[in-house]
């Protein structure tokens, strides 16, 4: 399988190492314009290009946050290749969402939504079809996961005096714009729920938090749901669960499979 990334930190490194150690080859890698030398540091000898161009991987793998899937997604969709993402929270932009679904339906392409740092997406996805009346999303994370995102505008995440501090209660509409490297998983419960302007999203910053914790709260016809998962922050990175890594490995893995989940 020949795969190409978009990105070259912390997720795309260790998708990149995944992937080659399961047999896939890195075709190219795409960066910003003006960093192909930082990509090249993270990935060799894989050539480096700044755009999709009329290359044919078997798959693409957007590792690079908002700024990636809005800046490649269109003409990779738009040229009929499957394309992975973990930068769910990017399409809170309606407009950008609207582009994206177009070019997919045009040119063929499939935009393959990962589950990322969270679980239960497919109960809820499943509970969303007899109609559910409420979603609640909470993500907890250590101070030092909050680092460069609004929280630091209300809070001063270095004196946090042991107390756990909501820095941002809302809709996840407002939280994927307002949090783009820390709400990709509000944006994937809203998705795979009742949508973006529904789904309510708490944040919090926890001094006494030792890992990324995301919990979902539903109830509808189907019943109740409650799901929690305490994530291992990847190493590189302290904003991102390991397990946001490993569940776009296990997308493009599952590509292969004649029986998949
Ligand atoms: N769905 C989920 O559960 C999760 C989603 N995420 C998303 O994944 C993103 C990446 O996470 P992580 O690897 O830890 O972050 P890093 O900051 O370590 O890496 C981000 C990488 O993306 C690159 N990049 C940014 N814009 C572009 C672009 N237009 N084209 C190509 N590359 C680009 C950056 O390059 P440069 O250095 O040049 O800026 C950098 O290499 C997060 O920002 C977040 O949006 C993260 C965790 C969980
Ligand atoms: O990795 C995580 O724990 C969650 C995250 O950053 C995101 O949702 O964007």
């Amino acid at each position: 399988m020949q795969v190409a990334i978009i990105g070259y930190g912390a997720i795309a490194a260790y998708v990149g190492r995944a992937l080659e150690s399961e047999g896939a080859q890195l075709s190219m890698i795409l960066a910003r314009a003006g960093r192909e030398d930082a990509a090249a540091s993270v990935f060799g000898d894989v050539p480096v290009a700044t755009g999709i161009g009329d290359a044919r991987p078997d798959v693409v793998v957007d590792c690079a946050g908002h700024g990636g899937l809005s800046a490649h997604g269109l003409a990779i969709l738009g040229n009929g290749l499957p394309l992975v993402t973990l930068s769910l929270g990017a399409l809170a932009d309606a407009d950008l969402h609207a582009r994206l679904t177009q070019a997919a339906r045009e040119g063929g392409g499939v935009l393959h939504l990962c589950s990322g740092a969270i679980g239960g997406l497919d109960a809820l996805r499943a509970a969303a079809i007899g109609g559910l009346d409420s979603v609640t999303y909470v993500g907890r994370k250590p101070p030092q996961g909050w680092v460069g995102s609004p929280a630091e505008k209300v809070l001063d995440l270095g004196a946090l005096d042991g107390r756990a501090a909501v820095h941002f209660d809302g809709s996840a509409r407002d939280a994927a714009r307002l949090y783009p490297k820390n709400a990709n998983v509000a944006a994937a419960v809203a998705l795979a729920g009742i949508g973006f302007d529904a789904t309510a999203v708490t944040l919090i910053a926890d001094p006494e938090a030792t890992a990324n914790i995301h919990e979902i709260h539903a109830k509808g016809a189907f019943g109740e749901l409650s799901f929690r998962i305490e994530g291992q922050a990847l190493e590189g990175n302290p904003r991102s669960s390991a397990l946001a890594a490993m569940s776009a490995v296990r997308a493009v893995l599952d590509r292969r499979d004649v029986m998949r989940f």
